[in-house]
């Protein structure tokens, strides 16, 4: 049987405890061999990012230590420019079975991704519900699925009032963000002066 690998793209300024709830409800409940968080390089659809490449990486490194299953894939930050799911998925070894893990807000975004019918066509999407977003498949996107003969699955995921803009703004703040990162994560912003400022 295929191996099965779970993608979880994102942006992870920072990575924070809901990312990593998602990557491990999603590898439980679809029996995935593992997960891999891929951070985005170029995020072209969002203001440019708070915190560099490196940060990031090592955010997310700390965050995942200790999660059996769980990795780090560096492939569009390595790749750099803008950055586009579909030539992630291109440049991945041809062989596993490939689940695209995300929130119900980038679901409700899919049809404006970057050739997002090639993405449809090559990955199985896994949709997590976000508080305050509806979980709606976009009529395009379904039509496309029936026409693929592929489903979507909806992950078991308790709903988790956490992002990473309310950290950014806390942090800026000064306030607690208890709950929200790995503690080690939050000890690596504090010794690195990150999100410090407006
Ligand atoms: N609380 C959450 N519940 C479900 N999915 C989430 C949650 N937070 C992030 N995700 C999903 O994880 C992926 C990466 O998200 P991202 O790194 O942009 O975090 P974010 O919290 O949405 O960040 P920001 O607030 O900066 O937009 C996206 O598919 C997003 O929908
Ligand atoms: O390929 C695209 O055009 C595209 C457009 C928007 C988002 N994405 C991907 O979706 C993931 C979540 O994005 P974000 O902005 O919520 O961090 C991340 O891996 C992005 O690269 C991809």
């Amino acid at each position: 049987m295929a191996v099965k690998i779970g993608l979880l793209g994102g942006s992870f300024d920072p990575v924070h405890c809901a990312h990593i709830a998602l990557a491990l409800a999603a590898r439980r409940s679809l029996g995935m061999d593992r997960v891999q968080l891929i951070p985005a390089a170029n995020p072209w659809q969002r203001e440019p990012l708070a915190t560099s490449a490196h940060h990031r990486l090592a955010m997310l490194n700390i965050a995942v230590r200790g999660h059996e299953g769980l990795e780090i894939n560096p492939l569009e930050i390595t790749r750099g420019g803008k950055t586009y799911t579909a030539d992630t998925l291109s440049q991945l070894p041809p062989g596993p079975d490939y689940t695209w893990i995300l929130g119900a807000d980038q679901l409700g975004n899919f049809c404006s991704w970057h050739r997002w019918e090639a993405i449809a066509a090559t990955v199985t999407l896994a949709v997590a519900r976000r508080p305050g977003t509806e979980l709606a498949v976009p009529a395009a996107l379904r039509q496309r699925l029936e026409a693929l003969n592929r489903r979507l699955v909806e992950l078991p995921f308790e709903p988790m009032d956490i992002s990473a803009t309310a950290i950014r703004r806390r942090l800026a703040l000064g306030l607690p963000t208890d709950g929200m990162l790995d503690v080690a994560v939050a000890q690596y912003i504090k010794e690195n002066h990150l999100y410090q400022g407006p």
